[in-house]
């Protein structure tokens, strides 16, 4: 689930320790800290020194960094080393965000652009229908993470091509080394929560522009989004009863306080399909313009917020959202360990392996 094919072995894991000396760009203290407790969780196994005083503060964040990774075991912590020294190498190299004010930065499927003060990151893999793999999962964390502290006003998310996005690679599954199913679905619930968690700290504010269909992970984030437009075009699909999976994106939170409870059901448990109207209607969405002049008015729209002063947008989008933080954090954690278990699952396996052989389509 979620991860690469091979495992990591400790030649790779050297590698990757030598690569980061080599990055030429600082990562950020954030990136450091995850480093270093995957680096110990891989080394040491979970961490077993006591909790340290609070006003040791770089030694209690080190520890907190360690002590989040639970029981993730060794030969999963250090292929997420390995994965995360790779997506920054590529950014490092250029390959990927963070873009500056005005010029472009690219990875493989995900752009990242910056201009008249907006920020947009554009899902590029229109041939798979904007469907997220692992590699793209790391790439838009860090593009938010360049997002939330550059100049821009605003944030965008957004798709290229028909779709929005179809949520979860499905291939990821095929990836799975044989007799590991554990240690994959414990590393891609890790990969869950901190892609979620970006999302909930996100500092100023996050849009989706839904330019079509959208599926799975990419509906339930909106809950995350700050405001949501869409075309007309656009459907919103949480299939997951159907793939033996379980919600994530905090949407079991989220959607029930937003659109009520039996509402929620119906799209968390039963898979409802939503048309745009539908879940304009529930809240989900904030606006549907046509398609026809979808993208004009939408950016016409944005170029004006991006012209709002930027401290101004930022603190009011965080009072807006502060109050609900440390829930959300605890939401994503019970989340994740929910699909952790789910992803191992006889019901998860066979509805994948029914999309795979292409017997199965939503
Ligand atoms: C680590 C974090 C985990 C987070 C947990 C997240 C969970 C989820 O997001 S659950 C939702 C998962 N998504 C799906 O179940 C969608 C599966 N896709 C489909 O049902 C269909 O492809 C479609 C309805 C999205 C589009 O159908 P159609 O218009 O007929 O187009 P194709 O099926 O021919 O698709 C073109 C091409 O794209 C590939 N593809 C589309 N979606 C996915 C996907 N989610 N994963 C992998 N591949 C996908 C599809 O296989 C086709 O590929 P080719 O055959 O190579 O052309």
């Amino acid at each position: 689930v979620g991860g690469p094919a091979m495992r990591a072995s400790q030649e790779d894991f050297a590698n990757a320790m030598s690569q980061v000396k080599l990055l030429k760009k600082d990562p950020g203290n954030e990136v450091k800290l995850k480093l270093y407790a995957l680096y110990k969780q891989a080394t040491e196994g979970p961490c077993n020194v006591p909790k340290p005083g609070v006003l040791d503060f770089v030694v209690k964040a080190k520890w907190d960094a360690w002590n989040a990774l639970g029981g993730l075991s060794k030969e999963a912590a250090r292929r997420s080393y390995v994965d995360l020294v790779s997506s920054l190498s590529a950014s490092s190299s250029g390959r990927a965000t963070p873009a500056a004010d005005g010029k472009r930065a690219d990875s493989d499927h995900v752009l990242v652009t910056s201009e008249d003060g907006i920020t947009a990151i554009t899902l590029n893999r229109p041939t798979k229908k904007n469907a997220l793999n692992t590699q793209m999962y790391h790439d838009i964390m860090l593009a938010l993470k360049a997002a939330g502290k550059d100049s821009s006003t605003i944030t965008v998310l957004t798709g290229s091509g028909d779709y929005y996005c179809s949520g979860n690679d499905l291939s990821n599954f095929k990836d799975v080394p044989s007799g590991r199913p554990e240690e994959s679905a414990q590393r891609s619930a890790v990969l869950l929560r901190d892609f979620v968690d970006c999302f909930i700290d996100f500092p100023k504010p996050l849009i989706a522009v839904v330019n079509g269909p959208a599926i799975g992970i990419s509906v339930t984030l909106l809950g995350l989004f700050d405001a949501v437009y869409a075309t007309d075009r656009a459907t919103f699909h949480t299939p997951f009863s159907h793939l033996g999976q379980s919600p994530e994106g905090c949407s079991s939170y989220v959607f029930p306080k937003m659109m009520g409870p039996s509402k929620a059901a119906e799209m968390l448990i039963f898979g409802k399909k939503l048309t745009a109207q539908e879940a304009f209607a529930q809240g989900l969405v904030t606006e549907v313009f046509p398609d026809s002049t979808f993208q004009k008015e939408v950016w016409a729209r944005l170029k004006a917020y991006a012209k709002l002063p930027p401290n101004s947008v930022r603190i009011s989008k965080q009072l807006l959202r502060s109050q609900e933080k440390e829930r959300l954090h605890a939401v994503n954690a019970e989340e994740s360990r929910a699909l952790q278990e789910r992803w191992v699952s006889a019901e998860c396996h066979d509805a994948i392996a029914a999309f795979l052989s292409r017997k199965a389509k939503l």
